[in-house]
């Protein structure tokens, strides 16, 4: 399963090998061995599934230390803007951010180790968002940051107008004001 380094460390693309046939597709959507043999040393214990309409924003979130997540993410149906901060502090790219469209039909997917926020906007009609994690849901660890955060300047791929989220995101506080309990640590590069 071919990995790709991002402009920030510690975060891959993910492009896996599809077999196609005249009966369809087949690809191995997640394999512990492809991690370990690159030096990603991860257990996933928990899966997530969202369903989720046109332009509906779900984000930017992540859960404090000792609940942070790492995650690995792909649309299984629609598509999406998927977008990170890094807010590892001491990090290099702290609050930079990258994005990428994971399709259905790309089947890309993102890996997202722990000390970024995530959220991902929908650019189909739907979309059905797959996301392993390496820890379980916290809900009292839980922190964001706004989506239109304009020390962010994030790009949704979508006019502004046809954004939709729920109260609790829109409440969100900046990056400046947010709960980051993150230390970068230089960890040894992926051999991707
Ligand atoms: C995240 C989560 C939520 N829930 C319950 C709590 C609520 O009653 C309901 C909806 O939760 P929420 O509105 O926080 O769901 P999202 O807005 O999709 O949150 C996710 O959004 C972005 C994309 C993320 O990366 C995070 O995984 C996660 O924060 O599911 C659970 O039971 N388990 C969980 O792991």
């Amino acid at each position: 399963m071919p990995f790709y380094p991002t402009s920030i460390p510690d975060l891959y693309v993910f492009e896996p090998r599809v077999f196609e046939d005249e009966r369809g597709y087949f690809f191995e959507s997640y394999s512990e061995k492809a991690f370990r043999d690159i030096g990603l040393d991860i257990t996933f214990v928990q899966d997530n599934q969202s369903y989720s309409k046109h332009g509906v924003i779900r984000g930017l979130h992540y859960q404090l230390n000792p609940h942070a997540q790492s995650k690995l993410i792909r649309a299984i149906n629609g598509a999406i803007r998927d977008v990170v901060v890094d807010i590892r502090t001491g990090s290099a790219t702290y609050g930079q951010t990258f994005s990428i469209d994971l399709t259905a039909d790309n089947k890309k997917q993102l890996f997202v180790p722990a000390g970024f926020a995530h959220g991902f906007c929908v650019l189909s009609e739907t979309a059905t968002v797959m996301y392993k994690c390496d820890a379980f849901w916290n809900k009292e660890a839980e922190g964001g940051i706004r989506f239109d955060d304009p020390a962010l300047n994030i790009d949704w791929g979508l006019p502004f107008d046809e954004l939709v989220l729920n109260q609790k995101d829109f409440d969100l506080p900046l990056l400046a004001d947010c709960q980051n309990n993150f230390v970068y640590e230089a960890k040894a590069k992926a051999v991707v």
